[in-house]
């Protein structure tokens, strides 16, 4: 069971508020962070309200199938009967009944007996749906079921510091300030983790360009790539620059950095993005056909492909993803796009340049047997280093990475 963070205080507001967005993921088939925006938009909540209705709402997404099992409702109808959800929802949590909920006695012994038949079955207990369990056993064997326990919980919120403005000692002491309370994390060296519920979006130092939320694994593919002042850097798969603008910090203005993808709207992000973050030698390019990639043929000192994937290493951060298909057809098609992107875009790299390969997946089908596939096909590329970051051993977000050399024409 999670061990919850503290007794929330559910009000009818916030009771309100979880079925609405909850009702928008599972029946709608919205995503859960458009939910939370357009609900957010619409609604303004004291910022302990706020956290209080995402950890919920989160609670309750990423375990769908043990609360349609509890309920006897199905994933689309799981609000159907709001008081047994809740009731459920706070046995499950550990957490305080809110007081103006009215069940029967019987739907209170109904409720407690099926939680106690949950209990002898750890996949539901994780909300881990059949697809996904069958997956991860086939990939993972003996890990997956640490990997699955661990991809139930709340995702932790972490930041990265800009290095063009700050460091991670520096934006602590500032942050504090605004009462946002940080811990540093010593594997990495531009991230903190939030500790305290902070909405951390209407704060001045985010006004200002001082951090990014970021996960720890994505900044550690940033400092994979090594990248130095006065470089040609290309980030292939940028989208709204996550990582481009990380890598524009190392970078210290100096140097080009072309930032690429295929979808222009997240282009468009991304330069608001870097005019926040003061990166200015950002570049950004729209792939518009195989010419786009074509005329870049040997011009980057550092290339990084952080390709489309599952994303089942950051459940955690997207829980919805369980239940809005069972990715038997995206799988195979994401698998043959990495491929493809590894073998066309890895031409862009200059001989000795590095380039790192990265997914936001804990499967080995998109990670490591990509990346052996790639070199057995491609002599003239050798393997630096790989890495992957296991949400059950890190306690962060689930990422692949490998540094790769071009050794060759
Ligand atoms: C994992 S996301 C990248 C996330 C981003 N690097 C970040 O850190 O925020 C993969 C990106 O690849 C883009 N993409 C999909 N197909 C592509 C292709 N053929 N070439 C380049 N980018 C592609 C998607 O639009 C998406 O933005």
């Amino acid at each position: 069971m999670v061990k919850p963070m503290s007794q929330l205080i559910v009000t009818p507001r916030v009771y309100e508020a979880v079925l609405t967005i909850l009702n928008n993921v599972a029946q709608a088939q919205c995503p859960l962070d458009k939910a939370y925006a357009q609900h957010f938009f619409n609604f303004d909540y004291a910022s302990q309200d706020h956290a209080v209705i995402t950890q919920i709402t989160g609670d309750m997404v990423r375990k769908l199938n043990l609360y349609s099992f509890i309920t006897g409702n199905t994933i689309t109808h799981i609000t159907s009967n709001p008081a047994v959800l809740f009731y459920a929802w706070s046995k499950i949590e550990q957490q305080t009944i809110p007081s103006f909920i009215e069940l029967t006695q019987q739907e209170i012994d109904n409720v407690e007996q099926l939680i106690d038949t949950a209990k002898h079955n750890q996949s539901l207990m994780d909300g881990c749906p059949a697809w996904l369990n069958t997956l991860g056993e086939n990939e993972l064997a003996d890990s997956w079921p640490q990997e699955r326990s661990a991809l139930a919980l709340a995702a932790k919120r972490f930041i990265r510091a800009n290095l063009l403005k700050t460091n991670t000692v520096e934006l602590q002491k500032t942050l504090e300030k605004e009462h946002i309370t940080t811990r540093l994390i010593s594997d990495c060296v531009t991230a903190l983790e939030i500790t305290s519920n902070s909405s951390l979006f209407k704060s001045l130092a985010f006004k200002n360009g001082l951090f990014e939320q970021q996960d720890v694994g994505s900044q550690l593919i940033i400092e994979a790539l090594d990248v130095k002042p006065g470089m040609r850097v290309i980030d292939a798969c940028s989208g709204a620059g996550g990582k481009t603008l990380g890598l524009a910090a190392y970078m210290k203005g100096k140097g080009r950095l072309l930032a690429m993808d295929i979808e222009e709207h997240k282009l468009a992000a991304l330069k608001q993005r870097a005019k926040r973050a003061g990166a200015d030698n950002i570049e950004t390019r729209l792939i518009t056909s195989s010419k786009t990639i074509k005329r870049l043929k040997e011009s980057a000192d550092r290339l990084l492909l952080d390709v489309p994937c599952s994303g089942l290493g950051v459940l955690k951060r997207n829980p919805d993803a369980k239940w809005h298909s069972d990715m038997s057809e995206s799988l195979p098609t994401l698998r043959h796009l990495q491929q493809d992107i590894l073998t066309r875009y890895s031409k862009m790299l200059k001989v000795d340049g590095i380039m790192v390969y990265a997914t936001c997946s804990i499967l080995p089908s998109e990670n490591e047997l990509q990346v052996s596939a790639f070199l057995k096909a491609n002599p003239n590329y050798k393997l630096i280093n790989e890495t992957t970051i296991s949400p059950a051993q890190s306690g962060f977000d689930g990422f692949y990475f490998a540094s790769l050399q071009r050794i060759s024409a």
